[in-house]
C-alpha cells in the first residue's frame, strides 16, 4: 500500500498526525502535494503537533496503513528486520493523556518489536541494598538472556563506572531537553540528581532479543507501573537499617554527606516499597547466595507464567517488496490488540513473515 493510497481513508482522523507523518517520513513531493490538497480541501485550521518519542532515522520509501482509530503503521523500505516497523500513535490512551497534560496536540512514535518479549524486570531498593550486585551476577550467569537498560544520569561517574555501560553520564540541560522531547520512558530526581530510562535504552536490549532489566528508584517504578508497559516489579530490602548503612559505607563510593542523604531517603523508600502496592515481590537481601537463589527462582517462575498473547482471529496486512507484514487484530471486538505496550515504549508482539510469493499468508 502506498502512502498516497491511504490518504483518502485518513480524512476522518485528526490533522496533526498526518502532518507529523509527512514531516517525519520523506514523502515524495507528489505525496506531499496530495496530502496538502487533501488538508486544504477539508478547510480546517492546521495544527502542527509535538512529536514525542524516539523517531526512526530518516528514511526514503515506505508503505503505511491506518490501524483502528489510534495509530498508523509505517513500514520502512530497505531497512533491517529490527528497524522496519514503526507506529505513529495519534489517538491511543497515552496520546490522549499527553494531550490533556501538555494542552497541545501530540503524536508519538513507537517502534514495532517482533515477538512476544518476556516482561521487563524493574528492580528498586534503597542505595546500598545490593541491587547492582544481584543484577551483575544475573547478567554474568545469563549473558544472552538478560540485558541491562543503561539509564541516563546527571550525577558524576564513580571511579570504576564507564559511560555507556553503567550509565549514560549527561548534563542536566541536555537531559531535560530530551525529556521534553519525549525520549524518556520515565525519569526522576533521586538524591539530588536526575535519572531516567530512555526509550532507546530499552529498545537496544529488545533489539538483541533479550529480557530487559531496569534498576530504577521507586518514583520511576511508579511511572512504569502507570504506563502501558507490562513489567515485573521487584523491591529489594535490607535485613536491617544498620546493615544497609554498613554496606553503603563499605562500598566507599560516596562522601559522608552523600551517605547521609542516601540513608535519609532510604527510610522513605523502604516505607513506600513495602506499602505502596507497586511491587509484585519483596526480596530481603540478607545472605547474598540465598537471596540470589530466590531472585532466580522468582524470575524463572515468572518466565513460565508469562502471559501469552491472545488467540489471533483477525488480521490486516501490508505488502512490500514481496514481503507481507501481518498485523494481528483483537480476538473479539473491544479487546485490546495483540501488539502490546506502545508509546512511550516500543510496541511489542509484532508478527513479521517474509513470503516468497505475493499474497497474504494464512495465520
Ligand atoms: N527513576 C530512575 N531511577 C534510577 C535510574 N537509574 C538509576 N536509578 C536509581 O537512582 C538511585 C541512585 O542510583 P546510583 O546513583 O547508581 O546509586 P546506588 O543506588 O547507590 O548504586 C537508585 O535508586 C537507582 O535505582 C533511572 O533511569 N530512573
Ligand atoms: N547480601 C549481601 N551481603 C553483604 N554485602 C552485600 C550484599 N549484597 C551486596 N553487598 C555489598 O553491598 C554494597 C552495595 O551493593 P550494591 O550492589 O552496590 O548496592 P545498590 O546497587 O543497591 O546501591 C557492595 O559493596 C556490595 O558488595
Amino acid at each position: 500500500m502506498t502512502a498516497s493510497a491511504i490518504l483518502p481513508s485518513v480524512k476522518r482522523f485528526r490533522h496533526p498526525f498526518l502532518m507529523a507523518w509527512m514531516r517525519a517520513c520523506w514523502c515524495s513531493l507528489i505525496q506531499r502535494l496530495m496530502a496538502i490538497r487533501l488538508l486544504l480541501s477539508l478547510g480546517r485550521r492546521l495544527t502542527i503537533p509535538s512529536v514525542l518519542g524516539a523517531a526512526p532515522a530518516p528514511f526514503r520509501g515506505h508503505s503505511a496503513m491506518v490501524l483502528g482509530e489510534e495509530r498508523l503503521l509505517v513500514l520502512k523500505q530497505n531497512s533491517s528486520p529490527d528497524d522496519c516497523a514503526w507506529f505513529l500513535e495519534f489517538n491511543t490512551p497515552f496520546i490522549k493523556e499527553q494531550r490533556k497534560k501538555l494542552g497541545v496536540e501530540v503524536v508519538a512514535w513507537s517502534k514495532g518489536v517482533e515477538g512476544d518479549c518476556l516482561k521487563p524486570i524493574v528492580i528498586s531498593g534503597p542505595s546500598g541494598v545490593g541491587k547492582g550486585t544481584l543484577i551483575s551476577r544475573l547478567m554474568k550467569e545469563f549473558p544472552s538472556t538478560f540485558g541491562f537498560s543503561v539509564s541516563h544520569t546527571t550525577r558524576s561517574p564513580r571511579e570504576k563506572e564507564k559511560d555507556g555501560i553503567h550509565y549514560h553520564f549527561t548534563q542536566k540541560n541536555a537531559m531535560e531537553k530530551d525529556i521534553t522531547d519525549g525520549k524518556f520512558l520515565e525519569h526522576a530526581s533521586v538524591h539530588g540528581n536526575l535519572y531516567g530510562t530512555s526509550i532507546k535504552a530499552v529498545e537496544a536490549v529488545m533489539d538483541e532479543g533479550k529480557r530487559c532489566i531496569l534498576d530504577i528508584d521507586v518514583q520511576g517504578a511508579k511511572s512504569v507501573r502507570a504506563s502501558s508497559i507490562e513489567a515485573i516489579f521487584i523491591f529489594i530490602c535490607p535485613p536491617s537499617f544498620e546493615e544497609l548503612e554498613k554496606r553503603l559505607r563499605s562500598r566507599g563510593t560516596e562522601s559522608e554527606e552523600q551517605i547521609q542523604k542516601r540513608l535519609r531517603n532510604a527510610r522513605a523508600e523502604l516505607e513506600e516499597g513495602k506499602t505502596s502496592g507497586i511491587f509484585d515481590h519483596l526480596l530481603v537481601n540478607d545472605e547474598f547466595e540465598s537471596c540470589y537463589a530466590d531472585f532466580k527462582k522468582l524470575l524463572c517462575l515468572e518466565g513460565l507464567n508469562a502471559k501469552k498473547i491472545e488467540e489471533i482471529t483477525s488480521h490486516s496486512a501490508s505488502k512490500e517488496d514481496g514481503k507481507i507484514l501481518i498485523y494481528c487484530g483483537a480476538t473479539e471486538a473491544g479487546k485490546r490488540p495483540s501488539s502490546i505496550g506502545g508509546a512511550p515504549g516500543p510496541t511489542t508482539g509484532m508478527k513479521i513473515r517474509p513470503t516468497v510469493a505475493p499474497g497474504v499468508k494464512e495465520l
